[in-house]
């Protein structure tokens, strides 16, 4: 998978040269390329905003450097475009169903906007030729798209064939389909400070071992995310009137 980043802080992505993203990019399973939007600025202050038409705080994104730098690193005329993602607070949100549909993409764009956002006729002229998602990763201010970046090319890359060692943990992972947070994990010793791991992980007996990780997933769902619980709920009633 080729990722292209474009930022006005290529140094803010530096994290995607170390462990499992690292480690992916160094194996070849990934191709990552970073631009300095400023690079597409032609003014002595290498410019990349401007107040908003229509007036309100704060700045917006130029059109153009953007522009340039869309049409330098995926050319209209290539062979193939990019699937461009323009992390925003007001995007569609950051899912793993949606993590899973990115992993198989050949090619992703990342779009970093800060300030107030990126004027709007940037993802419109994208979109004449390459899909574009507008996403976010969640409810609360930041100042900018790269953190989100970081995230989001995190929970794609490990979807990737050959990058985690073990592909069978990825299935028993929260969000991981089943609709339930994860059970919560132990490791030795069986007792610490006066803490000790529930007896019946270290009974041997697989049955109800899985038995008592499906309740406290579903206690830890209904505490932590009932909104889950509820969609869960539908699903299984869904499968067993397909069963019934
Ligand atoms: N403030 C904010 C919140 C979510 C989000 N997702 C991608 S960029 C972004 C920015």
């Amino acid at each position: 998978m080729r990722l292209d980043v474009l930022t006005i802080f290529p140094e803010y992505l530096a994290a995607l040269d170390v462990s499992l993203v690292g480690k992916a990019a160094k194996s070849g399973l990934l191709d990552i390329h970073l631009h300095d939007l400023r690079e597409w600025t032609h003014d002595r202050h290498r410019t990349v905003d401007d107040t908003p038409y229509g007036g309100g705080a704060g700045m917006v994104m130029k059109p153009e450097p953007w522009g340039q730098a869309l049409d330098a690193v995926a050319p209209v005329d290539g062979p193939t475009q990019p699937r461009l993602i323009v992390p925003t607070p007001a995007g569609r949100p950051f899912t793993q169903a949606l993590a899973y549909e990115l992993a198989a993409e050949p090619w992703l764009a990342f779009a970093c906007g800060r300030y107030e956002g990126i004027d709007a006729r940037v993802a419109s002229y994208a979109g004449e030729r390459m899909r574009v998602d507008e996403v976010s990763i969640g409810d609360y201010v930041l100042n900018g798209g790269e953190v989100a970046v970081l995230v989001m090319v995190e929970a794609v890359a490990r979807l990737l064939p050959g990058v985690i060692g073990n592909p069978e943990s990825l299935a028993e992972e929260s969000h991981s389909g089943d609709g339930l947070l994860e059970y919560p994990v132990y490791t030795k010793p069986p007792s610490w400070r006066g803490h000790d791991v529930p007896d019946v992980l270290l009974s041997g007996n697989h049955a109800l071992i899985a038995d008592w990780r499906h309740d406290e997933s579903v206690r830890r769902t209904a505490e932590r995310r009932p909104d889950l619980l509820a969609a869960w709920g539908d699903v299984v009633a869904q499968k067993d009137d397909a069963t019934s």
